[in-house]
């Protein structure tokens, strides 16, 4: 079997090569050469990408092969999601490995502004000694403003906390209580603009925000203002930004991202009073690790079909503790629930019942999903794929979620209608301290076996000497049962049997049961891991 071919497509660190280890085959491309990107996809399993290579609709539907698009960072804006989701493409990033950096590179260059840094190590290495000229302002006392108290604008207010500044913030996200936690005063944008020395911008760029600060805000500054921008590029008016230091209405501005990068031939080039840097928010050994690290890792799992915590395209995100180890049961119990069906499968229902559902379940929803379709498609079945599957077959999915579970804890059921009109279901449940995953409800039966690799269900009339007869035809054929429970709602009816066996059945045996037994339902169902 060829090695799935796992692209670079933009330098990252060595540790990525590493944490993706030996089973890839690992090939370089330049992003940022759309010919030579082009060609590479079609025989891609995943791409590894920072924000230079642009994967739009074009190049999703190029990688024809491909199921994970692994953004080493936090923005997405180089990246169509929405092409990516119809295509069944997982599309994960790393949100929180450049967070520490960023916030950095934004003190950083609030305090180059403040003292005048990267023009005075430019005059000293030019042989100059102008000491007046280079005469800064501290940060000591002065009001900083943060628009954007995210992840990154909180580390930056702990930070500035040891510069005994006044910090004021725009956020009507935020709550009055967090920012008073972090020692910040909520203000409104107007208020952050009239009252700062200092402002850094640490929010997404979304339409609300494209422009946010303009001619408006800026004749609202004091002149002492001295405004930084590490988050992305378009949130300020450029245009305005460069009347509002060419006129002196405000003294300076820090740029890590523009409208265009590089901004070839921008007004903002030739300004003095502006320290700019070619988006370096990420761009430390420790982040792009920590990016790398996060995203291989990602590639395994989503190439593994697994669950992916960092996938932004998946229902799920992160997994509350508690609802993690129903994950894989819910999968196993997806294979008994399609392994039951003997007519197609017209509708869905995830009940999930007892304590559980304080959490987030749709996860749950996604791994029955999964379960159902692992032993009835070619292609190989993803948390992405799952759902998309159910859509183009027209089966409906619901999630049912019910607070109470009068037998078990948490109680996990998939229950489904068939086109002959009947309905099957299975539900299962994980007991005791060690989480032992078993299935107590087959069809409206109640029954209690551990999941294991191959079960056999039977529906029969109810008399004696069945058990004895089954057990023989599996005795001779060698098939060595290992649990067995019988199950019946009521004397004489029908009953129904699940047993454990060791080994997958050999051809013609069911048949064989299903004559002696006068079998109404036998299934063989192996659960593949
Ligand atoms: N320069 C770089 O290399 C670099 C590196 C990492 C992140 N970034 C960028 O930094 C920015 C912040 O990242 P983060 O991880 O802190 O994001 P985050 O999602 O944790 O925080 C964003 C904050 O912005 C707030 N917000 C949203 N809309 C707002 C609005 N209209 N007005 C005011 N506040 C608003 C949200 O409430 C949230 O608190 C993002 O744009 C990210 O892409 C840049
Ligand atoms: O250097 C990069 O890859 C971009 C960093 C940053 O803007 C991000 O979105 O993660």
């Amino acid at each position: 079997m060829p090695k799935p071919v796992v692209l670079i497509a933009e330098e990252l660190s060595p540790a990525t090569v590493d944490a993706l280890g030996p089973d890839f085959d690992i090939r370089n491309v330049d992003g940022t050469d759309r010919e030579a990107l082009l060609a590479a996809l079609p025989e891609a399993s995943a791409i590894l990408i920072r924000s230079a290579t642009h994967l739009d609709a074009e190049a999703i539907a190029a990688g024809t092969s491909l199921k994970v698009i692994a953004r080493a960072g936090v923005g997405l804006d180089n990246v169509d999601v929405k092409a990516a989701t119809e295509a069944g493409v997982m599309v994960v990033n790393a949100p929180t490995s450049n967070v520490v950096s960023a916030a950095e590179l934004a003190i950083g260059h609030l305090l180059s502004l403040a003292r005048f840094i990267p023009d005075a190590n430019r005059s000293a290495k030019a042989g100059e000694w102008k000491r007046s000229a280079f005469t800064g302002t501290e940060l000591f006392e002065k009001t900083i403003g943060i628009i954007g108290l995210g992840r990154i604008g909180t580390l930056v207010a702990q930070r500035l906390a040891g510069f005994d500044a006044a910090i004021i913030a725009y956020d009507p996200y935020v709550t009055p209580t967090r920012a008073q936690q972090l020692g910040v005063q909520l203000a409104s944008l107007d208020e952050v603009m009239e009252r700062s020395d200092f402002i850094t911008i640490h929010i997404p760029r979304t339409v609300e925000t494209t422009g946010m600060i303009g001619a408006a805000q800026f004749a609202k500054a004091r002149p002492s203002l001295r405004i930084v921008n590490c988050s992305r590029g378009g949130i300020i008016d450029e245009d305005a930004l460069v009347d509002a230091i060419r006129s002196k209405r405000i003294a300076g501005a820090g740029l890590d991202v523009f409208v265009n990068e590089p901004p070839t031939g921008s007004a903002l080039l030739g300004l003095d009073n502006i320290i700019l840097t070619p988006h370096l928010g990420a761009s430390t050994a420790e982040a792009q690790e920590k990016a790398g690290v996060a995203v291989a890792r990602s590639v395994r799992l989503a190439l593994d079909g697994e669950l992916v915590p960092d996938a932004v395209n998946v229902a799920g995100g992160v997994i509350d503790p508690t609802v993690r180890p129903g994950i894989p049961l819910m999968e196993k119990l997806g294979q008994v629930f399609s392994g039951l069906a003997d007519s197609p499968v017209t509708s869905i229902d995830v009940e999930v019942r007892g304590e559980i559902v304080e959490f987030d379940v749709n996860v749950l929803k996604l791994a029955a999903l999964k379960g159902y379709f692992t032993n009835i498609v070619s292609e190989s079945v993803s948390y992405v794929n799952a759902p998309l599957l159910a859509e183009q077959r027209g089966i409906p999915v619901r999630l049912v979620k019910e607070p109470v579970s009068d037998e078990y804890r948490n109680l996990l059921t998939i229950r489904g209608g068939l086109a002959d009109g009947m309905e099957i279901s299975v539900s299962g449940t994980l007991t005791g301290t060690k989480q032992v995953e078993k299935i107590v409800e087959i069809n409206g039966y109640d029954v209690e076996v551990p999941v294991a690799d191959h079960l056999i269900v039977m529906v029969y009339t109810d008399r004696p000497g069945i058990v004895a007869i089954f057990g023989s035809e599996f005795g001779d054929a060698g098939i060595n049962i290992a649990g067995m429970q019988v199950s019946r709602k009521v004397a004489g009816g029908q009953a129904l049997s699940v047993l454990t066996v060791d080994s997958p059945v050999p051809d013609g045996l069911l048949d064989k049961v299903r004559t002696a037994i006068d079998a109404e339902l036998l299934r063989e169902i192996d659960i593949t891991a």
